[in-house]
């Protein structure tokens, strides 16, 4: 059974504007709890008719750098669509020799070198305290299910850019690149990729209860190379454009079968952020407020919409 639901979101990152072999339908720009998106969302179907909501991470015409990307409603607001699943792609440094840029990466773990000036939990301010699980920090069911398909289509495409997958990401602040000496320490450290994005993106849309991948492009080599030159903003664009066709590529060959496959009812495929925060939230007191609790009503109606019966229950 399918739905004509949106259910898949896209976040597009630098130098990723627009999609490609979509219908536009409408824009949107819900107003949330945490403000408005970066960019108004574009809601734009397949050629299976099939509906996706796409949202420029930085803002049309890139104006947000990543400490100042409104993270918080940008996640509400895709939640907000019934966005189940989020796709974001990302342009990002490589720690090591053999991710070359041109290269495409899903990573499984996350180095955090955020520091603290991003909003980085719905929670945050409010009466409601709630510790997501955050071992695993991308979704591994969209993850695992990326791999296959990501694979096959950069295959076929036959331009030899190559998937890396169970790699590490560090996220660092920015918006200056790291120095030399981090960006050796991020390899002693088991780093593989460095962007300045995927934090706190990840983490809201765990506690919104949104499976969510990345898609990492690398663009160049960071700075840990003895004898080359650090990485430059110039060194970066040189990659984007050709990274970006290729995301665009990906993206609509994949879009039709993820939104087949989340929307087969009761299976379970790609959903297990569904419920995960039940057992993160820390039992109702009577200091929670009401207004809070309506706040939060707009990531998770389940728990928090009406005062008596969505209550978390840890029985
Ligand atoms: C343009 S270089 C640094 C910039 O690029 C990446 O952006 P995004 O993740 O949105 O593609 C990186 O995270 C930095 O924000
Ligand atoms: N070297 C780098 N460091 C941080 N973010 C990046 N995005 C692209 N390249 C990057």
């Amino acid at each position: 059974m399918t739905s004509d639901k949106v259910l898949i979101g896209v976040i597009g990152g630098s130098g990723l504007y627009h999609l490609d072999n979509l219908t536009f339908v409408k824009h949107v720009n819900p107003e949330t709890p945490w403000g408005f998106p970066s960019a108004p969302i574009t809601i734009a179907s397949l050629p299976s008719g099939t509906q996706v909501a796409f949202l420029a991470r930085h803002g049309t015409g890139h104006t947000f750098s990543p400490s100042s990307v409104p993270a918080r409603a940008n996640i509400a607001a895709l939640k907000s669509l019934g966005v189940r699943a989020i796709v974001a792609f990302s342009a990002v440094g490589s720690l090591r020799e053999e991710i070359s840029p041109g290269s495409f990466a899903l990573p499984t773990q996350i180095i955090d070198r955020t520091k603290g000036v991003r909003p980085a939990s719905f929670f945050e301010g409010t009466t409601v305290v709630a510790h997501a699980a955050f071992g695993d920090p991308f979704s591994m069911g969209l993850v695992r299910w990326l791999e296959e398909r990501v694979r096959k289509v950069l295959e076929e495409e036959g331009r030899g850019v190559r998937l890396f997958t169970d790699k590490c990401i560090v996220c660092m602040e920015g918006p200056q690149f790291s120095t030399r000496a981090e960006s050796v320490m991020y390899r002693q450290w088991g780093g593989d990729l460095i962007n300045m994005s995927v934090l706190p993106e990840a983490k809201l849309a765990r506690e919104a209860e949104i499976s969510y991948a990345l898609v990492a492009t690398a663009t160049d080599y960071d700075s840990w190379r003895p004898h080359s030159e650090a990485v430059t903003a110039a060194e970066v664009f040189k990659t984007l454009k050709d990274n970006a066709d290729t995301s665009r590529h990906v993206a609509a060959r994949i879009l039709d079968d993820l939104h087949a496959a989340i929307s087969v009812e009761g299976q379970g495929l790609l959903l297990e952020e569904v419920g995960s925060m039940k057992f993160s939230i820390m039992p109702r007191s009577e200091k929670q407020s009401p207004e809070d609790r309506k706040k939060l009503a707009f990531i998770l109606p389940e728990y928090f919409a009406g005062d008596e019966g969505a209550d978390v229950s840890h029985a």
